[in-house]
């Protein structure tokens, strides 16, 4: 089975654009083939802001009423995506920028309402994927870039979590290939001592759950790990958690285990 790496960055790195230069300089150098997820939930609250569109979260969640569905699909679509892609582009890296809608890559579910109204969100699993058109990009030697969107089908964007994101592409591409799926933020791992950054070498179901009743794992590593199980799960062969300038180092990081 050939070997396909799905790579996650985080928002906290391509704020900064030292480190997504640095990030998208070790990307472009690798040779096998990838796919990009990309994030920027702190870009989108901070044009937002501007804007007079206050960013409203629950669970790590944003609410995506209309106006903020417009905000996001401009910049996860847009700004953030077409600057990654122009990046790579100058690295001598083929890429394409897609969110789900484009070539009805990755068709969603907006998320029924609950006991919160999330929204113009949506909930993706790997049956929503068109692996065979991600794969013929791949065979083309074009590398897909994506952004945090999809799409219903029915003529709406929606809104959906760049981790999900990755996790749900990695599952699906798992059935034609041998999938390792890596989360790069910028931290140097999953932490147990994060004042000191003592990282996490591997982390299991088991110690998991201790780290989460004691409180060292908490806010957004939380989903992230979720999703990270989920893949595992579901058939992903690895996943790591690893700071971003680490991405070409074999061993660096967290690796998840069942
Ligand atoms: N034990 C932990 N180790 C590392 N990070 C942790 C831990 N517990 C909570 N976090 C927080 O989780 C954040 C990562 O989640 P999130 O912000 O959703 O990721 P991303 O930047 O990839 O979108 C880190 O920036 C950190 O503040
Ligand atoms: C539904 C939902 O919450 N979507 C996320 C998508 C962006 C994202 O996931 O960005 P990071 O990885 O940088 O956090 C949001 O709008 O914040």
């Amino acid at each position: 089975m050939n070997k396909l790496t799905i790579i996650k960055i985080g928002g906290n790195v391509i704020d900064d654009p030292k480190s997504l230069d640095q990030f998208l300089t070790d990307f472009a150098q690798r040779t096998e083939p990838a796919i990009l997820v990309h994030g920027g939930g702190k870009i989108a609250t901070q044009i937002g802001n501007k804007l007079g569109i206050e960013a409203k979260m629950v669970d790590g969640r944003r609410i995506t009423d209309a106006e903020t569905l417009d905000l996001v699909t401009m910049v996860y679509g847009g700004l953030t995506n077409k600057k990654i892609v122009a990046q790579l582009q100058s690295k001598g890296f083929n890429a394409i920028g897609l969110t789900g809608a484009d070539g009805n890559v990755m068709l969603a579910k907006k998320r029924p309402v609950k006991k919160i109204d999330y929204g113009f969100v949506g909930d993706i699993t790997a049956d929503g994927v068109n692996t065979s058109l991600l794969q013929s990009m791949l065979n083309q030697g074009v590398n897909p870039v994506f952004g945090a969107l999809t799409h219903d089908g029915e003529g709406h964007m929606l809104n959906t979590n760049a981790d999900t994101i990755a996790s749900v592409l990695a599952v699906a591409m798992s059935r034609e290939f041998e999938v390792e799926l890596v989360y790069c933020f910028e931290q140097p791992g999953v932490l147990s001592d994060f004042e000191n950054k003592v990282v996490i070498p591997v982390l299991e179901p088991k110690n998991y759950q201790e780290y989460k009743d004691s409180g060292v794992i908490n806010s957004g590593m939380i989903p992230k790990l979720d999703n990270a199980f989920d893949a595992l799960n579901a058939g992903v062969k690895s996943v790591r958690i690893i700071q971003f300038s680490d991405l070409n180092q074999a061993e660096a990081g967290t690796l998840i285990r069942l």
